[in-house]
Order: C-alpha cells, then structure tokens, then sequence
C-alpha cells in the first residue's frame, strides 16, 4: 500500500499550474490521508487559484498517478494558498477576457429560494431542460457552492473537458452544465468561504467557453444566510425567480429571499410553486398536502406572477438515459415546465 513519503513525493512533482513550481517546492501539499484498509488517499493542495481549467487538469493527473500507484479511490481538496507563498512566487499577472462571448447578449435567470430542499434545483435542471427544448442555448451554473446536485439530477457522469485555458461545459439534454461538483473529488465537502466563493463564481464566467448563450440560469445556494447573501451581490445583474411551496409560513420566507434579490440589485419576475398538490393517479383529484395559497401570497408581496405551479410527482426513470429529476417533455409535469418556459421568453425575450 502507498505510504505518506510516497504520495508527497508523487503528488509533489506535479507544477502548480500559476506559479509554474512544482508543488513540494511551494509547500503545497498541505494534508494527505491514508485508510490502507479501504486503499483510499486523500490529500489537500494549495493552489494560487481554484476552479480553474487548470485546477481540473492537474486533478485529473493526480488522481491517475496516484491510482496508478496503488490508490483504489481518491479524495482531493483544493484551498487557496496563502497570500505570502502567492506573492512570493507570483509572475506578472495577465487578465483572461471573459469567454462569455454574447455576455450582452445572455439573460442571467438565477433561481433562489427562502430555504432549503423546497424544489429549486429541480426547477432551474428543468427550466433550464425546457427552454433549450423550446430551441433556446441555455447554460446552467450551479451556483449551490455547497450543496451541489445538478449534475447529480441531470444524469452527468462526464467531466467537463479541457481546452487550452478554458474549460467546456457538459453538454446534457441541449444545456450546457457546469458545477462545484465537477471541481471536488470523491463528494468531499466544500469549505470555502468569502473572497474565495467569489474567486469561483467569477471562474465559471470568465474561465468556462459558454459560447453564444440565450439564457444562463442559476441555481442559487438556499435560504438567506451569509452564503446566499454573499453569491447574490457577486452576481451579475439577473432576472430572478423565487420557488416556494404552498405553505403560507413557506412563503413568508420566501419573501425575504425576494427581499434580498432586490437589495442586492436583481430583479424579481415570478414566482414558481413547487409541491403544490398532489394528484391522485387513479381518481385525478387533487390533495393539498402541503397547503395552499402560498404562491398567491407571495406572488401579491412581491408583485410578481406565478409562473407556474407544480405538483408532486417523481420524472419516470429511463434506465437507458438516467436522469433522476428530468420530466420528459410529453409527461405531465414535463408539460407544465415547458408552459413556464414560455412564458420565461415572453417576460424575458431573447435579445437580439
Ligand atoms: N414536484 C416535486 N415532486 C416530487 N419530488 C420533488 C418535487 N420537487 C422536488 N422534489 C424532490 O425534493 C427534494 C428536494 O429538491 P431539490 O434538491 O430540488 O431542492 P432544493 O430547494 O434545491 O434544495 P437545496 O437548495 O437545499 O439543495 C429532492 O429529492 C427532489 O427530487
């Protein structure tokens, strides 16, 4: 099995990709763990910047040599070195254009909620399914630093490839994807906070070619915390849609992530009511499980329209092309999304 002075030697060849030293001459390696009984290695590596093309280059080499060497799974963590080894080894920095070609032309949408697990994930992947369906070129950032789940519920299993200094998103049901997800291995939990989470977003504009884009829909972190807080003033302009279920105390919530969209400069245009009821499949009638009138209540605060509202059913599953949370586009709910994506370009007309 592999041994610590194995993994820092290995690890430690590899350059950083910024500073141009090789990892051991810059100190990076700043942990590396090892389970011999599971054949596991994990290790945490420094780098002058995160969620770059480079970042999952040299992932990449580091999870092949190390299993190369005898490692069964690999866990990796990348932090932000600090300020004296970047200043220290620094060459005179060179500013990336931003690969957003139509960056005047793209519509941000950004989906954010009052709190967790309320359906917004699943409603940016399927508005954002439904308005490439509609012909549209859609991107999807998820933007949920830490509790990532696009790529989960869209069926990625590809990594987005490498060209040169830029990344190419995966490309899943006409979207184009990318996600904090496919910049951690092994489901290791993210820790950044502050300027780093900036540092991040700005990479998923500037470092990803979205090429020409329509819309850019964002799956914004949960709730009205620090974190939200943070990725709501770090974003550019957007157009903004709150989802909330039908539970009045839901929606008063909700409204407070209304709230923090317009202070911080975003502009509210609907509301999305998820798990609005639940409809029985052999007699057709509707149960309010959840409640009912939250939407209203919301939309009436926000003086917004609800864009649609969306019972509670589960996609069915293609075991040839999985995907856990996409609805077909002839499916019940499939149908109500491609509604809400209408009347998304109508709202918000593709500029030209
Ligand atoms: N209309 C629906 N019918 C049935 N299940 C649903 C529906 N909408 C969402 N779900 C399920 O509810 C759970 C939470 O959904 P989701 O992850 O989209 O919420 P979220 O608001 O993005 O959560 P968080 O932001 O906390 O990650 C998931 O298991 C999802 O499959």
């Amino acid at each position: 099995m592999l041994r610590e002075e194995n993994v820092r030697k290995i690890v430690g060849q590899l350059k950083e990709p910024y500073l141009h030293k090789t990892l051991e001459e810059l100190k990076a390696i700043e942990e590396i763990k090892i389970k011999p009984e599971k054949a596991h290695v994990s290790v945490k590596i420094g780098l002058a910047k995160t969620g770059t093309a480079e970042q999952l280059q040299l992932q990449q080499q580091v999870v092949a040599l190390l299993k190369e060497a005898g490692a069964e799974t690999v866990g990796l963590r990348f932090v932000e070195l600090p300020e004296e080894t970047i200043a220290a080894f620094q060459e005179p920095a060179q500013e990336s254009d931003s690969l957003l070609k139509s960056e005047n032309k793209t519509t941000f949408i950004a989906i954010a909620s009052g709190k967790g697990g309320v359906g917004k994930s699943t409603v940016s992947v399927n508005l954002a399914v439904a308005l490439a369906r509609l012909g549209k070129k859609v991107g999807l950032i998820d933007a949920d630093i830490y509790g990532f789940s696009v790529p989960d519920m869209m069926g990625i299993t590809k990594r987005p490839v490498v060209r040169g200094e830029s990344i190419i998103p995966v490309e899943r049901f006409g979207v184009k994807v990318i996600s904090m997800g496919f910049f951690v291995e092994d489901n290791a939990p993210v820790i950044w906070r502050g300027p780093m989470l900036g540092k991040m977003l700005n990479n998923f504009f500037n470092e990803v070619e979205w090429g020409d884009l329509d819309y850019l829909l964002l799956d914004l972190p949960p709730g009205t915390g620090d974190v939200a807080l943070d990725v709501h003033t770090m974003l550019p302009s957007c157009k903004e849609i709150i989802v909330s279920t039908p539970h009045p105390t839901a929606a008063f919530v909700a409204a407070r992530a209304g709230a923090m969209a317009l202070r911080t400069d975003h502009e509210v245009i609907g509301v999305v009511e998820n798990m609005a009821y639940f409809e029985s499949l052999a007699t057709g009638e509707k149960e309010y499980v959840f409640g009912k009138g939250g939407g209203e209540k919301l939309a009436e605060e926000l003086q917004v329209p609800i864009l649609g509202k969306i019972p509670l059913q589960q996609p069915d599953w293609n075991e040839d092309d999985f995907a856990p949370s996409v609805y077909a586009e002839d499916h019940k709910i499939g149908q109500i999304y491609q509604g809400i994506a209408e009347k998304i370009t109508n709202l918000i007309p593709v500029k030209a």
